[in-house]
């Protein structure tokens, strides 16, 4: 557990492994997610693999959620958090807002990307109309009036039957983030277009999506694959939005030779 004041506030992280090591992966979280939710596939590396988690701005134990921020607030703290602890390049890993964060960071400093990976993510994720739709629900109601509307985007009908102790915790992980900085990155995601950005992506790229992911469905994901030069495209069995919970092997499986082919 480690915190360093990033951009004016305090951002938690964790690096596990060496900040020098070759396969060094960053994650970035989905909205409404602490970087916990990496815990199950980083339990599937090998220990050739580093990696580095961090709480994005306004979500878990990272601050900022006070003020109103954007994409760029997003994108400037990932490269800012990763030169302060002195990573020259690495393996990018995003999760939906995650994943365009990493575009993000691409365009700003693609010298820092030696490979991307995408999870259940695009250029540009859902309508501004939808958007606005969710802040003015969470503004008048609070996250748990939405909880349950995301928990059916995030996790299969099975997740639901089967993992019901597991379900249970993460409504709870996304109820718990403040709400203004919940909000905040969903405009964030609103006032976001990225298509531009993929046709210019010059390094191996992974892209991965859940087979029922409700957020971020499958045709919208390989679409997004298909603008990125070579980019491979690989579908999730049996999960929804959030792959590094829902099947931890099955990306770790993907992830791992990926990153470490030379
Ligand atoms: O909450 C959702 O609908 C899923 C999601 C969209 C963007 C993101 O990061 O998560």
């Amino acid at each position: 557990m480690a915190f360093a004041t990033i951009n004016g506030i305090t951002v938690h992280y964790e690096l596990l492994g060496d900040v020098d090591a070759k396969n060094l992966v960053v994650f970035s979280n989905s909205l409404g997610t602490d970087f916990r939710i990496w815990l199950p596939v980083f339990d599937e590396l090998v220990d050739d693999v580093s990696v580095l988690l961090y709480d994005s701005r306004g979500h878990g134990l990272t601050g900022g959620a006070d003020k109103p921020f954007g994409m760029d607030d997003l994108v400037d703290d990932l490269i800012a958090l990763v030169d302060h602890v002195g990573i020259k390049r690495a393996v990018f890993c995003g999760l939906s807002v995650g994943g365009i964060i990493c575009q993000g960071l691409w365009k700003k400093r693609p010298d820092l990307v030696r490979k991307l990976v995408l999870c259940d993510t695009a250029p540009k994720i859902g309508t501004a109309e939808a958007w606005s739709a969710r802040i003015e629900a969470v503004k008048a109601n609070g996250l748990e009036s939405i909880a349950d509307a995301v928990m059916e985007r995030w996790f299969t009908p099975d997740f639901h039957q089967e993992r019901v102790e597991d379900l249970a915790g993460y409504r709870l992980m996304m109820m718990r983030q403040p709400a203004e900085g919940y909000n905040s990155t969903c405009g964030a995601i609103r006032d976001t277009d990225f298509s531009d950005v993929l046709p210019t992506i010059t390094v191996p790229t992974l892209v991965v999506v859940g087979d029922q992911d409700g957020s971020t469905p499958p045709e919208l994901v390989k679409a997004a694959a298909g603008r990125i030069p070579g980019a491979r495209f690989e579908i999730i069995e049996g999960c929804g939005h959030i792959p590094c919970v829902e099947q931890p092997e099955q990306l770790a499986a993907l992830l791992q030779p990926f990153v470490r082919k030379a």
